[in-house]
């Protein structure tokens, strides 16, 4: 954070920092996931801001699209050097993966690098779909940054539908090429980031066909554009998709091929191989490997679902502290806003949402990392089950994440409306996440079939993986006995889940019954499928939640430990709340246990009321990452406001000449 001096802090945020009562370092190195990692983080930082301080002369939002994506670009290539010659210096290859660098690319963007697909998945795909002979040959090309790539999977007709992608890809053997075809308008390539104007490579997922039979889709590294001249090569059309809600700067692009050809060895190989002959060899153990790039940004997006609603709650509660607002009591001063428990309501759910997240997303990158172990053993066995809390975990965090900032910026007023604020962009930055790397409702359903399936099993007295292993004692289908202790809301949430996933089950048992097909069935019981799901998610994210905190608390001090929790009980009580009704069908919660319920959420919040500025001071974000009028460490919205406002092109002149094209003539009725 960019402290200044204490004489500029404004009076009530200095209030807010002397009113808390815990160590803000201790749980800065929780949220991060240890002391080594935020140490490494502020290095990282160290090297990169005082660059990234005077980045930009104009601010990105008053340059227009095209000026915009060329800014992007310089400040993609200053930073890629920074990343080159210095990150890597100081923490190795690993940097890519670190938060340090997620966090620092932010102070070089407001909206998105037309890189950010390079490192976020054009390098994950190398490392994770070709042999170690491709790795070597296009790995550090790529992270020399001597070719960029884009992943082109999503066509204009498919992007969901993996298996319905119509680009094709036929071996020739006779030349050893691949001919990439785009056979239709709706095949077109569509959305890649990157792709548009950046990038001179891409990694296309498209039908591999050999010796007259199609395989299915494979990816292929695929060369677009002449290193020198960045021209596209003959057969290759490509260009931008046109405005877009966000993502204005990372330059998503479409791709048309007309019988283009590429070497054989441009196929990635990992998972399955054509030989020189036209062989079609399947390498991998499970069906679904090819989809694991997929796999591996659903898991990184929990944690940046986090990462953003961190920025978000910070902007809004350090705004609260400062802005007074209206006269409860006559006579009286006007009220910070967070004295408003309504307000406290708005925003305290965002920092314990925050914490969920990020708590819960660390735990799945360590699940992740065991599965990769075991995969390279050849033991596939837990792949299922990861891609069911990827999928789930993706689309809670990502839809939760967007629908809170936008409650952040809802609790700024008028002035969150202001892109200065920074909260308008983060909002279009990250409700595009619900939708891309997989839609909400179709990562939920993807879950839904292994919830289903993991029902039938806890029937028949199965022994079930982890995650869906209290379906077991939910079989007995009795409803769970309320208690308000954090253990008993974790089982009723369950019961819940369960409760759901038994219905749909019976559900679809009872159609199939009476003849309706089981694809039909199934159609007819996913919206209840999705709620099932979605249950599960909730059930789990608590789950998770609480256990990460009680372990990670455990050697810290007494105030760090009570805060924690006290953000992880609002988190439980706040769902209990909202899901009553199904608290009701699934547990014997009754109405004085919800009075009761109620009355303790009002008391959690006033107790988080004098840690709330702590809180959100332990997120560690400095002024330049945050990049907000209303958020800065300093707390002087107005100034900044003013300031802000002056760097408008609309101020640069005191008149404007539409006035006397316009204005003028039109009072004078000569228009
Ligand atoms: C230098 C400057 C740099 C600046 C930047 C600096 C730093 C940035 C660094 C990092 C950024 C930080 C974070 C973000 C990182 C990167 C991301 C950024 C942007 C991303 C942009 C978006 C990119 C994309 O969107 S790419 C396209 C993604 N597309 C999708 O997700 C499509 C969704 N569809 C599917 O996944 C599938 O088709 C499906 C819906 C799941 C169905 O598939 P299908 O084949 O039809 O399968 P079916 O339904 O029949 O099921 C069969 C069977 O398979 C199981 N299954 C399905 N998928 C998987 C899987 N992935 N793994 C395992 N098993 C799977 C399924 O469950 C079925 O099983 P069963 O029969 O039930 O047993
Ligand atoms: C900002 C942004 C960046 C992107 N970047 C990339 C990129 O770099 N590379 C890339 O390849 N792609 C990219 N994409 C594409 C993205 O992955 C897809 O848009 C996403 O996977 C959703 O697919 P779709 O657009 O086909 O939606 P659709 O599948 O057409 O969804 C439309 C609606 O239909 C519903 N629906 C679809 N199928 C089902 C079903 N089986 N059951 C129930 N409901 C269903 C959905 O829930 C949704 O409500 C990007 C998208 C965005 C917005």
């Amino acid at each position: 954070m960019t402290k200044g001096t204490q004489a500029d802090v404004n009076p009530d945020l200095k209030k807010e920092r002397l009113k808390c009562n815990f160590n803000i370092q201790e749980v800065t190195f929780i949220i991060d996931g240890g002391k080594d990692k935020t140490l490494q983080r502020k290095k990282i930082e160290d090297v990169a801001l005082n660059i990234a301080a005077s980045i930009d002369e104009v601010p990105e939002e008053c340059l227009n699209l095209k000026e915009r994506y060329d800014n992007a670009v310089r400040k993609s290539c200053v930073y890629s050097n920074i990343v080159k010659n210095e990150l890597l210096e100081i923490t190795g290859l690993e940097a890519l993966g670190s938060p340090g660098l997620r966090r620092t690319a932010d102070a070089f963007f407001k909206d998105v690098s037309p890189f950010m697909l390079h490192l976020g998945m054009f390098v994950p795909t190398i490392i994770g779909q070709c042999t170690p002979e491709q790795q070597a040959h296009w790995l550090p090309k790529a992270l020399e940054m001597q070719i960029i790539g884009a992943y082109a999977q999503t066509e204009l007709g498919h992007g969901t539908f993996i298996r319905g992608l119509e680009t094709t890809a036929t071996y020739d053997p006779a030349t050893e090429e691949f001919v990439l075809h785009s056979p239709t308008l709706t095949s077109t390539k569509w959305w890649a980031g990157g792709l548009g104007n950046t990038a001179n490579h891409c990694i296309v997922v498209a039908q591999l066909y050999t010796k007259g039979q199609c395989h299915g889709t494979h990816p292929f590294i695929v060369p677009i554009r002449d290193l020198d001249t960045h021209e596209p090569f003959p057969g290759v059309k490509v260009g931008d998709v046109g405005i877009r809600m966000g993502f204005n700067t990372a330059d998503n692009g479409f791709l048309r091929f007309n019988q283009y050809r590429i070497p054989r060895e441009n196929m990635m190989m990992k998972n399955a191989k054509v030989m020189k002959d036209g062989t079609y060899v399947k390498v991998a153990r499970h069906e679904k490997l090819t989809y694991g790039t997929m796999v591996f940004v659903r898991v990184t997006l929990v944690m940046e679902a986090a990462f953003n609603l961190a920025k978000a709650a910070t902007i809004a509660v350090r705004y609260s502290a400062v802005r007074r607002q209206s006269q409860p009591k006559p006579g009286e001063p006007e009220p910070q806003i967070l004295d408003y428990p309504t307000q406290q309501h708005k925003l305290f759910i965002c920092i314990a949402t925050a914490h969920a997240l990020q708590l819960t997303g660390l735990w799945l990158w360590r699940t992740f990392e065991a599965v990769l172990a075991d995969m390279r053993k050849g033991d596939t066995d837990s792949l299922p089950e990861l891609h069911a809390l990827s999928s789930c975990l993706k689309a809670v965090s990502t839809s939760d994440s967007a629908a809170l900032i936008e409650q952040c910026r809802f609790a700024c007023g008028g002035h969150g409306y202001m892109l200065s604020s920074n909260l308008p962009l983060l909002y279009s930055f990250v409700t595009a996440t619900r939708t891309y790397e997989g839609d909400y409702t179709v990562l939920l359903l993807q879950t839904a079939r292994f919830l289903v399936k993991a029902w039938e099993q806890a029937e028949s007295g199965k022994v079930l993986t982890p995650t869906v292993a209290y379906l077991a004692c939910a079989a007995a289908k009795e409803k769970v006995v309320w208690s308000d202790s954090v253990d008993g809301m974790i089982r009723s949430f369950q019961a819940v889940a369960a409760g759901k996933i038994a219905a749909c089950a019976e559900n679809i048992k009872r159609l199939t019954k009476t003849g309706t097909s089981l694809e039909d069935a199934w159609q007819l019981s996913t919206v209840r499928l999705v709620a099932a799901s979605e249950a599960h998610c909730r059930a789990m994210i608590c789950q998770a939640y609480w256990h990460e905190v009680t372990r990670l608390t455990a050697s810290c001090s007494a105030s760090v430990k009570i805060v924690m929790e006290q953000l992880a009980t609002l988190y439980l009580v706040y769902w209990a709340l909202e899901t009553t009704g199904d608290l009701l069908r699934y547990s014997t919660i009754c109405e004085s246990e919800l009075n009761k319920l109620q009355l303790k959420y009002e008391e959690l919040l006033a107790l988080i009321r004098p840690n709330a500025v702590g809180l959100v001071d332990a997120f560690d974000f400095r002024d330049e990452i945050l990049h907000s009028t209303l958020g800065a460490y300093d707390g002087r919205v107005y100034e900044r406001l003013m300031e802000e406002a002056l760097k408008s092109p609309l101020n640069e002149t005191s008149v404007q000449s539409s006035f006397h094209k316009y204005i003028r003539p039109l009072a004078k009725g000569k228009l």
